[in-house]
């Protein structure tokens, strides 16, 4: 058995390819996008700015900007037949299973959708980049019994996302909060999501096709779906004086905590500073204290026992969870944001592809024949 291969479970700490798009560096706890640290982008950059720099490798100009952002005011509104199948989906589907079918149906529709080409893909990445934000706010209303609100062109990005999905114009402080998420949640290398996206597009598959899948794999609650979980295990605490018996026993049920851990940060997500800075002012405008005190309680006791510390979606559910949306729309904002990156990553593949194809050690039956 010793000339067996050495199986790296998960791919942990395997390089499989080059990447221009992000550098993660767990020694310096630092995420840059592109060469800029994301710390820097989210203080100075909208969201819009922030995608143009992942597609093109460089900030736009002001005249680049001009046209991506009048281009994105013009493909917002939901389209009447898409809205149709939503409606048709029925509300105990996940709001991931609408928006991953969502994507799906935009594909069908696209006659280009068959093109594989940087320009064509660019394209594509720009129409799902604007579409996405009213499918999300639509599906959380339909939920709620509420009718769809149309989007404004005098809006940015943020300010529309909100408008759409709450039908009121959202304070300055939660605007910027919300675009500080999406700047953070933009990018990551090759996260599980993004690898899933860049094995599709190996195949030479579509950019719908690659980017279906990856929602399908951001869905998990290993991955993206621990935004989601992070909530639940607030409302399940309750208050900060429950942490340590609700800690305890969850412990030794051997839970995993969500919002906790991370594949390539071992000593903490560079994210978490400044998520946790647009927390604390949610947590200021809204009046929410007690939800500060069990955010510190929990990471304090957890830290004592385990010394994981808190990823992105730690401080990112409570965020949105003042901000108004549903637990499960929470999964479905990291798609907003992400496919940015996703969409990066396919355009990158593809202009250097390889099929994506790992080996397997077979360790089942020696061969054997039907009598
Ligand atoms: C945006 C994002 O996608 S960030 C990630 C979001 N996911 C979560 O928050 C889910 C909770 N976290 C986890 O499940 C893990 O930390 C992962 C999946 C993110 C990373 O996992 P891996 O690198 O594979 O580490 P692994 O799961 O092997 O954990 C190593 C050890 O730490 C423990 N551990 C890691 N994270 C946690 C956690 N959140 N809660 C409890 N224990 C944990 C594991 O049980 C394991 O312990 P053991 O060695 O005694 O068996
Ligand atoms: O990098 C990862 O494995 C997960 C993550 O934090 C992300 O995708 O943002």
């Amino acid at each position: 058995m010793n000339d067996q291969p050495e199986i790296h479970k998960g791919l942990a700490g395997v390089p499989v390819d080059y990447t221009a798009v992000s550098k993660v560096n767990p020694e310096t706890n630092s995420l840059l996008y592109r060469g800029y640290p994301v710390q820097e982008l989210a203080e100075k950059c909208s969201f819009e700015e922030v995608a143009l720099l992942l597609w093109n490798g460089d900030l736009p100009n002001a005249t680049e900007l001009a046209s991506f952002v009048a281009f994105e005011r013009s493909h917002r509104r939901l389209d009447p037949g898409l809205r149709l199948v939503i409606d048709a989906l029925p509300v105990s589907a996940h709001p991931m299973d609408v928006v991953r079918t969502a994507v799906s149906i935009m594909g069908a529709n696209d006659l280009a959708s068959g093109t594989v080409s940087p320009e064509a893909d660019l394209e594509k990445a720009k129409r799902l980049f604007a579409a996405l934000p009213a499918v999300i706010a639509y599906d959380q209303r339909r939920r709620r019994g509420e009718g769809l609100v149309e989007p404004r062109d005098d809006l940015d990005y943020s300010q529309n996302f909100l408008w759409m999905t709450f039908g009121d114009e959202a304070a300055p402080e939660v605007v910027d909060a919300f675009r500080v998420s999406m700047v953070l949640y933009a990018e990551h290398s090759f996260n599980a999501s993004t690898f899933t996206a860049r094995v599709i597009t190996s195949t030479l598959a579509d950019l719908y096709s690659a980017v279906t899948g990856a929602i399908g794999a951001l869905k998990g609650p290993l991955h993206g779906g621990a935004n989601e979980a992070v909530m639940q295990t607030f409302t399940e605490i309750g208050t900060a004086d429950r942490v340590v018996p609700w800690l305890d026993d969850a412990l030794a049920n051997k839970k995993k905590i969500m919002g906790f851990g991370h594949r390539v940060y071992k000593n903490g997500d560079s994210r978490v500073p400044t998520m946790r800075a647009a927390l604390e002012r949610m947590i200021a405008h809204y009046g929410r204290e007690d939800m500060l005190e069990l955010y510190d309680t929990l990471e304090r006791e957890f830290g004592e026992r385990k010394s994981i510390k808190p990823n992105l979606d730690y401080p990112a559910g409570p965020t949105y969870h003042l901000m108004g949306f549903d637990t499960p729309t929470f999964t479905p904002l990291f798609v907003a944001s992400r496919v940015t990156g996703w969409t990066a990553h396919i355009r990158e593949q593809a202009a250097a592809n390889s099929l994506i194809r790992p080996l397997s050690v077979y360790n089942g039956h020696d061969e054997r024949h039907v009598p």
